[in-house]
C-alpha cells in the first residue's frame, strides 16, 4: 500500500511538472525529492492530499476532511480523516509496541545510534535553502505569518536536530550509579521509555511542535502516535516523509489524521502509557480525566510581563512588546497578554511607539493576517466586554480588518490593546474576564505605582496557567522580588526579557502542574518522554559467616 500509494503520488506530482506551464515548473524543480506537495501549487484548482500512515504503510481513509484556504475561503487541502470505525490498524500498531519500549539501555542499544545518525541527515536536509524554503512557504499556507515567523520554526526544528546527532541521543539516556552498602551491591538509575506514547498538537506551530515531541519521543524508545490539527497536518506529512527519507524506521511511529472525538476513541482503545497534549486547557482537562491522569500538558497561557521601575530603551522595549503580543497574530501559546506598565513609563512615549510598529502590521506580508481559533466578532465581544469595565479604553486597534477575503469562520482583527485599571482587574467580578485568553492579536494594558507591586503580584498569583513572563528591568532588586515570587515555566527577566520566541535551546513549557511538559532541551525530552527505572544489583556474595537471623 505504501509503495502504491508514494508511486501514485510520484507519478501524479511529475504528471504535474510535465503539464505545468514554465512558471510552474521551476517552482517544482525547486520541490524537494520527498515532497509530495508543492507549497506555491496547492488551491482550489489543485488541491493537496493528506494521508496517514501506519503499521509502516501510507493509507487513505473513507472520508475526506476538506481544509479551506485561511485567505480566501477556497478548499485547498484535503484529508483523509481517520473515521471512528476504522481505527482498528492504529489501536493494533501501538499495542505492537511493549511498555518497555523499542529500545532502552538494556535493550537494542544501538537504535539510540541510529537516531544520532536520523537526526544528522534530517538536520543537513532541513539546512538546505530549498527544503527550509519549501517548509517555510508550507507553513505559511496553512497557518498564515510572516515568511521570517514561519522561517524561524524552521530554524528552530533545524538546530534542535543538530543538537541531537552523533553521541548526543544515547547521552539523554544517561544512567547513574551508587555504590551499594555491602559487596555485589550497588544501585543504577535509568531513563526508561513508556513504550507505545501519543502525541496531539495544535495548529500554531505546525512544524516544531510536533517535530520536537516526536523525535523526543523516538529518542528515549517510544513508539508514538501522533495527530497533528488537520487544518496544518499537510506540513507534518511533508516532514514524515523526509525522515523516512533519512532513515526513520517505518514502523517506528504513526501518523494519522481524525477529529477529536475519533482520537479519543483511540486513546481509550490503544490505551497509551502517556499522552502529551499541546492545546487549549479545556481539551487538557477533559483528557485528563479520561486518560486517567496519564498524561503531560503544554496547554494555554495568559502570558504576563511586567515593566519594572527603571525606564530605559524604550525604542528597543516598544519593537518587542510589539512582537510578544502580535506576531503571529498573536497566536502563539507565549503570546504577550498583559503588560503590567510602572508608572514612569507613563510619559516615555512607550504606548504611542508601540501604537505605531502596530500600524505597520498588514496582510500582504502576514505581519497581521487571519485568527484560526477565534472569530472577529468573538474579539469584538470581548473587546466591548472589557469597555464595561470603569477607567478602561482602547489604546489602539479593535477595528476589523479591511480589504480581505479571510472566510468568517476565521478572525480578523487589527493589533488591539485595551488599557483597564489595576484595581479593576482585581475586582473579583472582572478578573476571570480581563484574564481570560484571546488567540489572537489582543493585550491588556495596565499601571501600577510603585507601592501597587503588591497588586501586580497578587495577579499573577491568580492566574491559572503559568506558561511564559517577561520580567523588564535591569534592577536586581526588584528582578530578585519578582521572580522570588512567580512560577512562569519560561521566564525572561532583564531589559531585553520577551514572553515568546523561545529557540530549541531555552526550555518552553508551563511549571506549578505536575502535569506539565517541556519542549525543547535534553531536560525537557528527559522529564516528559521517559522516567525514572532504578536497577538495584545485588550479586554477592553472600558472607561466609552468614548465619540465619532470627524473625523480624
Ligand atoms: N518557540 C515557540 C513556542 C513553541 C511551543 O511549544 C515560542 O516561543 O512561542
Amino acid at each position: 500500500m505504501s509503495r502504491l500509494l508514494s508511486r501514485r503520488h510520484l507519478a501524479a506530482a511529475a504528471a504535474a511538472r510535465r503539464s505545468a506551464p514554465l512558471a510552474c515548473v521551476s517552482r517544482w524543480l525547486h520541490t524537494p525529492s520527498f515532497a509530495t506537495v508543492s507549497p506555491q501549487e496547492v488551491s482550489g484548482s489543485s488541491p493537496a492530499e493528506v494521508h496517514n500512515f501506519v503499521q509502516g504503510s501510507w493509507t487513505a481513509s473513507t472520508n475526506w476532511n476538506w481544509i479551506v484556504d485561511p485567505l480566501n475561503g477556497e478548499k485547498f487541502i484535503k484529508v483523509a480523516e481517520v473515521q471512528g470505525t476504522e481505527i482498528k490498524p492504529f489501536v493494533e500498531s501501538l499495542s505492537k509496541c511493549p511498555k518497555h519500549g523499542l529500545h532502552n539501555p538494556l535493550k537494542a542499544p544501538e537504535r539510540y545510534l541510529m537516531y544520532g545518525d536520523i537526526s544528522a541527515k534530517a538536520a543537513h536536509m532541513l539546512g538546505q535553502p530549498e527544503v527550509s524554503d519549501f517548509f517555510a512557504k508550507l507553513i505559511q499556507r496553512v497557518s498564515p505569518k510572516s515568511y521570517q515567523q514561519a522561517l524561524a520554526e524552521v530554524q528552530v526544528s533545524q538546530k534542535f536536530l543538530e543538537n541531537f546527532c552523533g553521541d548526543q541521543v544515547r547521552f539523554l539516556a544517561r544512567s547513574f550509579a551508587v555504590p551499594g552498602n555491602h559487596l555485589g551491591q550497588r544501585s543504577n538509575g535509568y531513563r526508561w521509555p513508556y513504550g507505545p506514547v501519543a502525541i496531539i498538537t495544535p495548529f500554531n506551530f505546525p512544524l516544531e511542535i510536533p517535530l520536537l515531541q516526536v523525535m523526543g519521543a523516538l529518542y528515549m524508545g517510544n513508539k508514538p502516535v501522533l495527530k497533528v490539527d488537520s487544518k496544518v497536518s499537510v506540513v507534518m506529512e511533508q516532514m514524515l516523509r523526509l525522515l523516512h527519507e533519512c532513515g526513520l524506521p517505518a514502523e517506528d511511529m504513526d501518523f494519522i489524521n481524525s477529529d477529536g472525538i475519533t482520537m479519543n476513541k483511540l486513546l481509550v482503545e490503544a490505551n497509551p502509557k502517556m499522552t502529551l497534549f499541546t492545546g487549549s486547557s479545556r481539551v487538557a482537562e477533559k483528557l485528563a480525566a479520561d486518560l486517567n491522569g496519564q498524561i503531560k500538558l503544554e496547554d494555554a497561557g495568559f502570558d504576563w510581563k511586567i515593566l519594572g521601575p527603571d525606564v530605559q530603551e524604550v525604542d528597543y522595549i516598544a519593537w518587542v512588546c510589539d512582537q510578544d503580543a502580535y506576531a503571529c497574530s498573536g497566536q502563539k501559546c507565549s503570546a504577550q497578554s498583559v503588560l503590567f506598565m510602572h508608572k514612569n513609563w507613563s510619559s516615555s512615549g512607550l504606548l504611542e511607539k508601540m501604537k505605531k510598529l502596530s500600524e505597520r502590521r498588514k496582510l500582504e506580508d502576514l505581519t497581521i493576517g487571519p485568527v484560526l481559533t477565534v472569530t472577529t466578532e468573538a474579539m469584538t465581544e470581548h473587546m466591548n466586554n472589557l469597555l464595561k469595565i470603569p477607567g478602561s479604553k482602547v489604546l489602539f486597534g479593535g477595528e476589523p480588518l479591511e480589504n480581505h477575503s479571510i472566510p468568517k469562520i476565521y478572525g480578523a482583527i487589527k493589533p488591539t490593546a485595551v488599557f483597564v485599571p489595576l484595581e479593576e482587574i482585581l475586582k473579583s467580578g472582572n478578573f476571570e474576564l480581563v484574564t481570560k485568553e484571546i488567540f489572537g492579536p489582543f493585550q491588556v494594558v495596565t499601571e501600577y505605582s510603585e507601592d501597587q507591586l503588591e497588586l501586580v503580584l497578587e495577579a499573577c498569583e491568580r492566574m491559572n496557567a503559568h506558561l511564559t513572563a517577561a520580567v523588564v528591568s535591569n534592577d536586581p532588586l526588584f528582578l530578585q522580588e519578582v521572580l522570588g515570587r512567580s512560577v512562569n515555566g519560561t521566564t525572561y527577566a532583564g531589559i531585553r526579557a520577551r514572553t515568546t520566541g523561545a529557540p530549541q535551546n531555552h526550555w518552553f513549557g508551563p511549571a506549578g502542574d505536575p502535569r506539565g511538559a517541556g519542549i525543547g532541551t535534553p531536560e525537557a525530552i528527559k522529564l516528559v518522554w521517559s522516567c525514572h527505572r532504578e536497577i538495584i544489583y545485588d550479586i554477592g556474595p553472600v558472607p561466609k559467616n552468614w548465619a540465619l537471623p532470627s524473625a523480624t
